[in-house]
């Protein structure tokens, strides 16, 4: 009877005990109109606190300019204002990235935060599902901060009691259009918060040339690339196994000779091995002189060449028994890479059954055996389904560049990764925009991170062939 409901609801409730005519209707107490002015203020004062201590710049600079006006008049407030706006031109002038950092996205912020996030807040999480309305009372998932980049808007949530971040990442379209972004994605930042990413426009756009060929020896990571935040993308192929999934065209070629490009001065010091597997005869031929007699294309050669990589891990497994878990590239053990362009052409679709099972052992072998003893595999696919690729779950890192159907994302990225905004399946199909853009999903991070490879083009190719011939005697 003394439950605490909003506004005039109580009003309206009466109780019954269903055999008798005894109706109780609840006292309605009316709160002073003190009492809910200091609650008001309660509320409002900290909310106040929160939007200096979070957009000091937007709230001071309004606020001061406002108090000369009144207190001097506007034309000492427009001098104010004008000395404002030329110490931020200057310092754009003088130092754009230092600027934005500090003035220009926090004020972008501001006024997304305030005319974007803000205003349709409540209607978009209402219509989307995500607000509640429980007993009278509405609960809303929180606002807590809107920060902004150079590419994507992120804003910070705190989810309602109860909520999973399945309800937030099966809603990503909803999110999406509510506010006017191409897309959503989804990352927890703790317990009960998370972190949701508006791009404002693609990063990834335009084509990227090649890296250029390091000058350090280096196992890895390789850079091969950018990421969406503008951070290097590096792959890191020892110590793991990497599989390449994209439709034909999707520009899968570029993860694989971005790869050897990185690796290239680590070859020719002797700490890294590349076998190349090409049955397609279209991809890793090009640069068939880098590889030396670690090359196969004919399906039986590939089948060979596959057992000789298993017995050179093997090897290495009997000695390093007892003495080492990890491995350490040396002249001695150097690290061996498998690069398979198109790997179900000697699994699934490999006619000779003998030949097929020989391949598929070898390759599940490599897989659950090799990252110890420092063998790796760099594997290219069309397809991902099961039937075609039995052993995809067999590779800890995953990378998706556009596929034909929505499913096929989580089949090469695994459980929920396009509900988290790895749309591998809206890639343009333009070249110019979409080859060599994906979604990376790491062992270690649930969150896939899209990205684009270099363009390593037949030129880079036939210089780097020029540049390393033999690296691999
Ligand atoms: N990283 C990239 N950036 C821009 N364009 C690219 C990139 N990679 C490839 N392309 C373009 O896309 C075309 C197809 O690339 P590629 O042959 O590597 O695709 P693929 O996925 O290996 O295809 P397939 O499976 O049929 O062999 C290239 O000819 C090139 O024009």
């Amino acid at each position: 009877m003394f439950k605490k409901l909003p506004g005039d609801e109580t009003r309206s409730l009466v109780s019954t005990t269903p055999d008798t005519a005894v109706v109780f209707r609840p006292a309605v107490v009316h709160t002073p109109a003190i009492i809910s002015l200091v609650l008001w203020l309660c509320r409002l004062v900290p909310r106040l606190v929160r939007l200096v201590w979070r957009h000091p710049l937007a709230v001071t600079v309004p606020v001061l300019v406002g108090v000369v006006w009144v207190r001097y008049g506007y034309g000492l407030a427009l001098v104010v204002f004008g000395l404002v706006l030329t110490v931020g031109l200057s310092w754009f002038s003088l130092d754009r990235a230092s600027f934005l950092r500090w003035v220009g996205w926090r004020l972008l912020a501001f006024a997304r935060w305030f005319w974007i996030y803000r205003r349709h807040w409540q209607p978009v999480l209402t219509v989307a599902g995500l607000a509640r309305h429980l007993r009278g009372r509405d609960y809303l998932p929180r606002l807590v901060r809107v920060e902004c980049n150079e590419w994507a808007d992120r804003v910070t949530v705190r989810m309602l009691g109860g909520q999973a971040v399945k309800d937030w990442a099966d809603r990503t379209d909803n999110l999406a259009h509510g506010f006017g972004a191409p897309s959503c994605r989804v990352a927890v930042e703790r317990a009960g918060r998370l972190v949701l990413t508006f791009p404002r426009r693609d990063p990834l756009a335009n084509p990227l040339p090649a890296v250029p060929v390091p000058d350090a020896a280096s196992v890895g990571p390789v850079e091969i690339g950018q990421q969406e935040d503008g951070r290097p993308l590096r792959l890191k192929v020892h110590g793991t196994h990497v599989l390449v999934a994209g439709a034909t065209g999707t520009g899968k070629g570029s993860f694989l000779w971005g790869t050897i490009r990185g690796l290239l001065p680590a070859m020719r010091a002797g700490l890294v091995q590349v076998w190349a597997l090409d049955p397609k005869r279209m991809e890793l031929s090009f640069g068939r002189p880098l590889f030396g007699d670690r090359y196969a294309a004919d399906p039986k050669q590939c089948a060979d060449l596959l057992d000789e990589v298993v017995c050179v891990m093997q090897e290495r497994a009997d000695r390093f028994a007892g003495l080492q878990r990890n491995h350490t590239p040396t002249i001695q053990d150097p690290f061996v890479l498998v690069i398979v362009d198109e790997v179900a052409f000697l699994t699934a679709y490999q006619s000779d059954r003998q030949l097929k099972q020989q391949i598929s052992a070898a390759l599940a072998t490599l897989t659950t055996q090799g990252r110890a003893v420092g063998v790796g595999v760099l594997a290219a696919l069309q397809d991902p389904r099961k039937e075609v690729m039995n052993i995809r779950n067999l590779f800890p890192d995953k990378i998706a560049l556009r596929l034909d159907e929505s499913e096929q994302v989580d089949m090469v990225l695994g459980d929920g990764a396009r509900d988290r905004g790895a749309l591998a399946d809206h890639i343009s199909p333009i070249p110019q925009l979409g080859a060599g853009v994906g979604y990376v999903r790491l062992e270690t991070s649930p969150d896939p991170v899209r990205v684009r490879a270099a363009y390593v083009s037949d030129h880079d190719i036939r210089a780097m062939v020029a540049d390393f011939e033999g690296v691999s005697r």
